[in-house]
């Protein structure tokens, strides 16, 4: 099958350099297959590592004015946005320590300068591939299969991660739960398709209910959502639920010929300032037991706890 040329997405490489002659070698034998940016210092290459879309692999030189590759390829990968960028320095430095000392700050590979054409594309093609192998057993591991978002496992990771983040900033987090009600009868009475659909859509709302690179949304299960907002303003809590709430009574109703189904949630929402004696699972169970007294409370409304949040309401009920 002819694919159409529009359609093939070639993989973007940057180069880091700061003499434009090495940028120039590089790019004429690497700019043909592949889409090509540059950065003359070490400001423009994590600025353009960051911003999307991101590049597939880095060729770094080391020699650079005020931060060099080392110190880049380090803050780079300390960087949750940026670590999984392979890094190959590309230098005139070719000494047994050079080398050790950047694969110890995390490149993937090391060339030295003056680069040899062949080796330098086989060896850009065999980390590009392996980087593409690895994203998709990523996307396997951590992905939801219908509904594309994160699953539990990426749920507990990122929970862990923002919160001990939170903890050094002194920064709120926020864990809502969201189940969506009477499902089962939405899967008898319009069949398993539909209900497919239905967590699919739910799933489309939520996506767009996370602004921040630190925010998830994850199918924990069956038909039940949960969400992270790291560093997340408490007196933010009632509007965030309340336009989820409204975006997923705005999904169409479900119809057939006997009957109509409106699609309504229940949540639970626990809003804390973490600290070291508490710990991230405690965010996630607040938030859970909020959700019980939704349920418990006749279903489509939401609790808000603020465990830890001085002069509110420890727990409040919205319809
Ligand atoms: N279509 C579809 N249904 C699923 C999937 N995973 C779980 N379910 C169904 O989701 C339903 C969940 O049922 P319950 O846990 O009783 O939840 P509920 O009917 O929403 O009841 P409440 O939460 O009390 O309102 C079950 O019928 C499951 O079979 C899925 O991937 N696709």
């Amino acid at each position: 099958m002819d694919i159409p040329q529009e359609a093939v997405v070639k993989p973007r490489i940057l180069i880091v350099d700061d003499e434009a002659a090495h940028i120039m070698t590089i790019l004429s034998i690497v700019g043909k297959e592949y889409e090509v940016s540059f950065a003359m210092n070490a400001n423009d290459a994590f600025r353009l590592s960051q911003q999307y879309p991101q590049p597939d692999l880095i060729l770094m030189d080391i020699t650079m004015p005020e931060c060099d590759g080392y110190q880049l390829c380090a803050m780079l990968k300390a960087d949750q946005q940026t670590q999984h960028i392979p890094i190959i320095f590309v230098s005139a430095n070719e000494s047994e320590e050079d080398i050790a000392k950047g694969f110890n700050v995390g490149c993937v590979d090391y060339l030295v300068k003056p680069v040899r054409q062949q080796e330098l594309k086989v060896r850009v093609a065999t980390r590009l591939a392996l980087h593409k192998h690895t994203r998709s057993l990523e996307q396997l591991a951590y992905q939801d299969p219908l509904t594309q978002v994160a699953n539990r496992r990426k749920f507990t990771e990122t929970l862990q991660r923002e919160w001990s983040r939170c903890v050094r900033y002194h920064q709120p987090i926020a864990v809502l739960i969201v189940d969506l009600d009477n499902f089962k009868q939405i899967n008898d009475s319009f069949g398993h398709a539909a209900g497919d659909h239905c967590l699919e859509n739910v799933a489309e709302v939520l996506r767009s209910s996370i602004h921040r690179p630190g925010d998830l949304v994850a199918r924990m299960g069956g038909d039940e959502f949960a969400l992270i907002f790291s560093d997340f303003e408490p007196s933010a809590s009632n509007k965030k639920c309340r336009t989820i709430q409204d975006m997923i009574a705005r999904i169409p109703k479900f119809k057939n010929s006997d009957e109509s189904a409106d699609l309504t949630v229940s949540m639970g929402m626990s809003v804390m300032y973490p600290d070291t004696k508490s710990d991230a699972l405690d965010a996630l169970r607040e938030a859970d037991s909020a959700l019980y007294k939704s349920k418990q409370g006749g279903k489509n409304c939401y609790h808000i706890s603020k465990p830890y949040c001085a002069g509110e309401t420890k727990l409040a009920h919205f319809k």
